[in-house]
C-alpha cells in the first residue's frame, strides 16, 4: 500500500506539490449572471472571484465529542478531527450512517446536545466565539415547518420576519419569489406543508423549502445536515449547485458547510474540500478533486464507471462487514480497511497542509463574527408573527375549533344538567357547583392544545436558533393570536352555559362571567407554554400540566373550603398562587350577591340573603370586590406571560453556560472513553 506522501520527495518538492494540489481545486472564475455550477471543462471546482473580507473563516482543531453511557463510561462520538471552512468554499462532510456527520454540524454551529461533552478549538476568524441565534443559518436534518402554511406564505412570512425594513414589502416578496423558483418550487407556491394527518407537499419539496428559508438573507456562514436527502438526482444536482453558487448574489464569499449522504458525481464536482468521516475519525478531508487519487494511492483504486463517493463510502462502511468481506471489499476487512486509510491520512502531506491552513488561519485577526444580522425591526416582528401564528391557529382544528365544539357540547351538558336552576336553597348548591366546574374543568380542557403549543415551540426554536427573530416579539405574537379564538369561546359556550341555567340576569353579570373564563383559558394556555418551553414532549407535558392545575384546583378553596384548609402548604401558599381561588370568589360574588333564596320551610318561608351565603357557606373574602378578582386573574396572565418569556431567556442564556461547563480537555475525554473499539486513532 503506498502513501500519497512520496518519502523521495523533499519537503520543498512536497510543498510545491500540495500548493498545486491545493490551487487546482481552486481556480478563479469571474462569473457573470451564470447560473450553472462552478465547475471548469474538466468538471474540476472553480472558486468563483469573490471577496474572503466580509467572509467567515471556521477552524477546528483536535475535536473531541463524547456521550455519557450511563455505568460503561464514556462513547466518542469524534475523535480528534481537525479542518477548516473558508469563504467561497462548500465542504462537504461525508461518511457512513452514524459516522458522525450531524455531531460535528452541531459541534461547529454550537448546538450539542447537553448530554455530550466536546473539547478542542472550534475558532471564527481565529477567535473563540459562540455561534447560533443568527450568526450562522442552519438547515437541520428534520424540517421543522409550519404546515398549516402554503410553500409561498411560509418562505413570504419569513422574509418579512429575516429581511431588514428598509426593504419594502415588494422587495421582500421579490427576494422570496426568486429563491421559491430557484429552488424549483414554483408549482407547489399555493401547496400547504401538511403534516401528520394532512397531507401536503413530499419530503423533498420540504427539505426545499427549509434550505429556501435559511438562504433567504443569504447567510455568511451556512450549514446544511442532508440538504439532498428525498431529492431525485436531478433535484439534488440544482439545489446543490444553487447553494453552491450563492456566492455570486452579491459577490461576498459564503462559507458553506453540507453532511450528505449520496452525491452523484455531478454533484461531487461542486465540493471544493471533503472531509470524509468512519466512526468518528477522519479518513480523508482534503481538496475533493484529490480524494480519488489518495484512495488509490493506498490500494482502494475507484472501479472504472463507478461514482467515486459510492466507491468511499463502500470502502469504509463497516455496518454490513460480511457482505463487502465478500464481495466489494477484495477480501480486505473493512476495519482493517479504515485504520489503514485513517493512518494514512494522518501521515500524509494532505493532513499536514490542512493543519498548516488552519494555523495560517487562526494567525490572521479578521475580528471576531458579527452576532447581529439585520433583520426587520420588533414592531416589524410582532406584527407579522401575529398574523402567521393568527393564519396557524385558524386552519389548525386542533389548536381551537375542536376545542370550540367540545366546548359547546359542554356547555349544552351543563345547560341541560342544571337547567333554570331557580332560587330554591337547592340552587344554591347548584350555583356553586356550576360555577366551579367552569372555573375547573373548563379552564383545565385548555390543556388540549399542547400538541400545537409544542409544535409552535420547535418552529420558535429553529427560527430563534437561526436568528430570525427575538424572544419577545414571539411571546407577543403569540399572546395577541389566541386572543380572538379564546374570546369567541369564553362567549359561545359561556353564553350557553350561563343563560340556559339561569344564572344572574344583567349584561354587567354575564360580561364578568365570560371575563373570568377569558383570563382563565388565556392563564392556562400561559402554563401550558411555560410547560412547553420545559418538557417539550407531548405525554411529559400534558401530564405535568394537569398536574401542576389539579393541585391548584385541590387548594382553590371550593373542594375543600379556605377555613378547612390544612395551613401548611394547602392554605399558605397554594391556596393565594392557585389562580382557581381568584376565579372561584369573583364568579360566587358576582353570581350571589345582590340575590335572595327562598326555603319553604314548615314553619313558614324563609330567606337567606346572597352575601350571607358567600360569608357562610363558601368563605368568600367579602373585603375585596369582584372586580379586584379579575383584576388579579388579568395581572396573573401578565405574569405567567413574563415567566413565560423568562423561562425561553434562561434557558438560552444558561445552555451556552452548560456546554462551556461540559466542555473539558482532550486528554481528560481520552481517560473516560472505555470502549477500545470506539477509540480513535491518534
Ligand atoms: N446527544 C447524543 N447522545 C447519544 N448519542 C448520540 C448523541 N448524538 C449523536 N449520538 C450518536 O452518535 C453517533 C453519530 O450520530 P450522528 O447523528 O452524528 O451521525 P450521522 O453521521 O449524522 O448519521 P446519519 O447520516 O444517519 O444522519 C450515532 O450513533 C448517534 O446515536
Amino acid at each position: 500500500m503506498t502513501s500519497v506522501v512520496d518519502p523521495n520527495t523533499s519537503d520543498h518538492e512536497t510543498n510545491l506539490t500540495l500548493a498545486t494540489l491545493f490551487s487546482t481545486s481552486l481556480e478563479v472564475e469571474t462569473v457573470h449572471g451564470n447560473p450553472r455550477p462552478s465547475t471548469n471543462a474538466g468538471g474540476r471546482v472553480v472558486r468563483t472571484a469573490v471577496s474572503e473580507e466580509d467572509g467567515v473563516f471556521l477552524t477546528w482543531e483536535d475535536l473531541w465529542v463524547t456521550v455519557s453511557n450511563g455505568k460503561n463510561g464514556s462513547r466518542s462520538i469524534l475523535g480528534g478531527v481537525t479542518g477548516y471552512a473558508r469563504p467561497g468554499e462548500l465542504l462537504a462532510i461525508m461518511g457512513p450512517s452514524g459516522c458522525g456527520k450531524s455531531t460535528l454540524l452541531d459541534a461547529l454551529a454550537g448546538r450539542l446536545g447537553s448530554n455530550t461533552r466536546q473539547s478542542g478549538d472550534i475558532l471564527i476568524n481565529g477567535h473563540k466565539q459562540a455561534l447560533a441565534f443568527g450568526t450562522s443559518a442552519y438547515v437541520t436534518q428534520d424540517d421543522i415547518l409550519m404546515t398549516t402554511l402554503t410553500v409561498g406564505e411560509a418562505v413570504y412570512y419569513s422574509a418579512q420576519l429575516q429581511l431588514p425594513d428598509f426593504m419594502s414589502m415588494s422587495e421582500k416578496k421579490e427576494r422570496a419569489d426568486m429563491i421559491i423558483r430557484e429552488m424549483g418550487l414554483q408549482d407547489s407556491v399555493n401547496t400547504r406543508i401538511g403534516g401528520w394527518g394532512t397531507k401536503g407537499i413530499s419530503g423533498g419539496q420540504k427539505r426545499r423549502v427549509s434550505i429556501c428559508i435559511e438562504i433567504l438573507t443569504r447567510p455568511k456562514l451556512l450549514f446544511l445536515d442532508e440538504p439532498t436527502s428525498g431529492l431525485d438526482s436531478a433535484a439534488s444536482y440544482y439545489v446543490m449547485s444553487r447553494i453552491a453558487s450563492l456566492d455570486r448574489m452579491d459577490g461576498i464569499g459564503r462559507t458553506i458547510i453540507a453532511s450528505i449522504h449520496q452525491p452523484s458525481s455531478e454533484v461531487f464536482q461542486l465540493f471544493h474540500n471533503l472531509c470524509l468521516l468512519s466512526s468518528g475519525r477522519t479518513v480523508y478531508f482534503g481538496p475533493a478533486s484529490q480524494a480519488n487519487e489518495f484512495f488509490a494511492s493506498n490500494g482502494f483504486p475507484c472501479p472504472s464507471f463507478q461514482n467515486p463517493s459510492d466507491h468511499f463510502l463502500k470502502t469504509i462502511n463497516k455496518d454490513f462487514e460480511k457482505d463487502i468481506e465478500q464481495g466489494l471489499g477484495g477480501g480486505i476487512p473493512t476495519e482493517e480497511a479504515i485504520d489503514s486509510l485513517t493512518k494514512s491520512y494522518k501521515a500524509s502531506a494532505i493532513c499536514q497542509e490542512v493543519q498548516r491552513q488552519v494555523a495560517e488561519i487562526c494567525k490572521q485577526d479578521r475580528g471576531a463574527l458579527e452576532n447581529k444580522r439585520s433583520h426587520a425591526g420588533f414592531v416589524t416582528q410582532c406584527l407579522v408573527l401575529t398574523r402567521r401564528s393568527l393564519v396557524n391557529m385558524y386552519r389548525d382544528l386542533g389548536y381551537y375549533w375542536l376545542r370550540l365544539a367540545i366546548y359547546v357540547a359542554l356547555s349544552l351538558g351543563l345547560a341541560t344538567v342544571f337547567y333554570d336552576v331557580g332560587f330554591t336553597y337547592g340552587s344554591i348548591q347548584a350555583r356553586g357547583a356550576l360555577l366551579a366546574f367552569v372555573a375547573s374543568f373548563l379552564t383545565f380542557m385548555t390543556i388540549g392544545g399542547f400538541p400545537s403549543f409544542v409544535e409552535d415551540m420547535k418552529v420558535f426554536e429553529r427560527e430563534r436558533l437561526n436568528g430570525h427573530y427575538g424572544t419577545s416579539a414571539f411571546v407577543i405574537g403569540n399572546t395577541f393570536s389566541a386572543v380572538p379564538y379564546l374570546l369567541l369561546i369564553s362567549l359561545i359556550p359561556g353564553s350557553i352555559a350561563y343563560f340556559l341555567p339561569g344564572l344572574q340576569k344583567g349584561a354587567e353579570h354575564f360580561l364578568y362571567f365570560a371575563s373570568v373564563l377569558f383570563a382563565c383559558m388565556m392563564l392556562v394556555e400561559s402554563l401550558m407554554m411555560i410547560v412547553a418551553s420545559v418538557v417539550p414532549n407531548f405525554l411529559m407535558g400534558i401530564i405535568t400540566g394537569a398536574g401542576i392545575q389539579g393541585l391548584m384546583i385541590l387548594g382553590g378553596g371550593f373542594f375543600r373550603l379556605p377555613n378547612d384548609l390544612p395551613k401548611p402548604v394547602w392554605r399558605y401558599p397554594l391556596y393565594y398562587i392557585a389562580f382557581h381561588k381568584y376565579a372561584y370568589q369573583g364568579l360566587f360574588k358576582n353570581e350571589f350577591e345582590g340575590l335572595t333564596f327562598l326555603n319553604n320551610q314548615s314553619e313558614g318561608p324563609k330567606t337567606i340573603s346572597g352575601d350571607q351565603i358567600l360569608r357562610d357557606n363558601w368563605q368568600v373574602e367579602m373585603d375585596t370586590s369582584k372586580w379586584v378578582d379579575l383584576a388579579v386573574l388579568l395581572g396573573m396572565v401578565v405574569l405567567y406571560r413574563v415567566l413565560f418569556l423568562g423561562f425561553i431567556k434562561t434557558k438560552e442564556k444558561v445552555k451556552p453556560i452548560v456546554r462551556a461547563f461540559l466542555s473539558v480537555s482532550p486528554k481528560k475525554n481520552i481517560q473516560v472513553m472505555v470502549n477500545p473499539s470506539a477509540t480513535p486513532l491518534n
